[in-house]
């Protein structure tokens, strides 16, 4: 017997409710094509709601004071953690990535939800001694308004935390839009926080397109604050469209990032790094590695190691626990990921394995691709220099530490890199001169601490950054308060 897929909701003001018109979308699981969900496909007057919702709640949850606000993100860090396990499989089935980086998606939202409720007992600002006697002057932070957070498919929960949180402890209020690709990860996140005793209207979710709800979201006058992360080319449209209405827009999008192996290298550890950064979550990460820039001397030892164990990766559910690497999450993902690999054939690239899509046995009715490798790249290709976000690794071989660095340093974006060498003074000289957002050192280019600052330079990013206390800075507004307490008008206010 077959069960009908379940229907949910938008959450407005804290009910559950039809998107306006009634119209849905579907939610299919890439490894298997089986169906799982509908969603509202919401419009614009939803967003209204939502925003109206987000817009009334603000007025008291800024006035809670910020421990209590924290006493609640720290309960939602105990439910995650309770449902983490159902949770990743949820994820799972939506995206494709394997369970053991769905727990570590789930993990990562754990880790800020502690984090963000202590900064509730912080939100350091500062005071200053000023020039006068009797005055003093202080520095504070402010909650803006309402926040809309556009969020991706590949970390559907993390990413969602990371701009949520730091929100919410600041005492904003919100509605989030998460990718269509991935809305049960988000409504069970959003369920979780109301589970915790979040107030009515404090988090409000509407499902549906970019285009639509998206769009509306940027447009709308009581929307102050817009955090996205996503493409670089969203992201170009959300900045020029916020631009217009003068509003504060966080920006978190592409990558290129590169391994870098020196010479002196200790090449095991290098191919473990390089394994897991270029096809770990089958290549969509933005931090994922899509360039390996080698020192040409230890190219061919390097690539003994490195090859049998990219064949050797294991595609399938990433409900398995066998399965090293899962599907790609849609179509369209899948062809442009092979226009890729025709690109880097037709400009001269030599595919050392994979470049095919695999789609037979159990593999039959998901996205799956064999995890590529190109060799004798050109730092100028296309494949060299645009984001494929799929399991494609090119390797350019490099004579000299300059040239390695000169090539990093050389592509429209800049969020993160790492580095094989056993030479302390040369790591010194990567940490100086590599242009870079976040930098490894003998470990692969991915996985973030939630303590520190996260984000890119260069075309990644528009110099906002998420976690950490840097993190706060976009949901927040300094106010400087300066207090006299002579009771006159001072001769050098006057003066002044
Ligand atoms: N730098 C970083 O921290 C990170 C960057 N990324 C980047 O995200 C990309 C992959 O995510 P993906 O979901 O495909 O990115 P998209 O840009 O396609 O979508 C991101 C979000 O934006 C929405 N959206 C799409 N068009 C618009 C629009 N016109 N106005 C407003 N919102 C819109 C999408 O909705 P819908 O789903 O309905 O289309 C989705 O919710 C990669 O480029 C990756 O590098 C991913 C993770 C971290
Ligand atoms: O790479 C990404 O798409 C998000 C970063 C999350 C992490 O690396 O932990």
């Amino acid at each position: 017997m077959t069960t009908a897929a379940p229907v949910f909701k938008n959450s407005i003001g804290g009910i559950w409710q039809a998107a306006h018109d009634g119209r849905t979308f579907p939610n299919y699981n890439p490894a298997t094509g089986e169906l799982l969900g509908h969603f509202p496909l919401s419009s614009s007057r939803d967003v209204d709601d939502a925003v109206n919702a987000a817009r009334l709640a603000f007025a008291r949850w800024r006035l809670v004071p910020a421990p209590r606000r924290g006493e609640i993100l720290f309960r939602v860090g105990e439910l995650l953690s309770r449902y983490k396990e159902d949770l990743a499989r949820t994820m799972t089935r939506e995206m494709g990535k394997v369970l053991n980086e769905t727990q570590g998606d789930v993990q990562e939202g754990i880790d800020m939800a502690y984090y963000m409720a202590g900064e509730g007992r912080r939100l350091f600002g500062y005071t200053v001694p000023v020039e006068l006697p009797n005055k003093s002057g202080m520095a504070l932070r402010d909650p803006i308004g309402v926040v809309a957070c556009i969020t991706p498919w590949n970390f559907p929960v993390a990413i969602p935390t990371w701009k949520l949180f730091p929100a919410l402890i600041a005492g904003n209020t919100v509605v989030l839009k998460p990718a269509s690709d991935t809305p049960h990860s988000a409504q069970r996140l959003v369920e979780i926080l109301y589970e915790a005793g979040l107030p009515e209207g404090v988090v409000n979710i509407v499902f549906g397109s970019g285009q639509e709800v998206g769009e509306s979201l940027i447009h709308h006058p009581d929307v102050s604050v817009i955090s996205f992360t996503g493409s670089t080319e969203s992201g170009r449209h959300v900045a020029v469209e916020a631009a217009q209405a003068l509003k504060r827009v966080s920006l978190e999008m592409g990558g290129k990032n590169a391994v870098i192996v020196l010479e002196d290298a200790d090449l095991d550890l290098a191919v473990e790094g390089i394994l897991w950064s270029a096809y770990g979550t089958t290549g969509q990460r933005c931090t994922a590695c899509s360039r390996l820039i080698v020192h040409r001397d230890v190219q061919d030892r390097l690539l003994e190691k490195l090859v049998p164990r990219i064949e050797g990766l294991r595609l399938g559910d990433g409900l398995d626990e066998q399965v090293d690497v899962g599907p790609v999450i849609n179509a369209s993902q899948i062809e442009k990921i092979h226009s890729y690999v025709e690109i880097g054939a037709r400009e001269g690239a030599t595919l050392v394995t994979g470049g095919e899509r695999v789609a037979e046995g159990e593999l039959a009715n998901g996205y799956f691709y064999r995890p590529t490798l190109f060799k004798d790249v050109r730092p100028d290709m296309r494949i060299a220099q645009e984001e494929i976000f799929g399991p494609v690794l090119s390797l350019i071989a490099v004579d000299s530490f300059d040239e390695a660095i000169a090539i990093n340093n050389e592509t429209k974006f800049g969020l993160s890199c790492a580095i094989y060498t056993q030479d302390i003074n040369k790591t010194q000289r990567a940490i100086r001169d590599l242009t870079t957002g976040i930098l490894y050192i003998n470990s692969g280019t991915t996985g973030a601490e939630i303590q520190l600052p996260f984000g890119g330079t260069r075309g990644t990013g528009n110099g906002h950054r998420e976690a950490g206390i840097a993190g706060l800075d976009v949901f927040t507004e300094w106010k400087v308060v300066y207090t006299d307490y002579s009771g006159k008008l001072q001769k050098a206010q006057i003066d002044n």
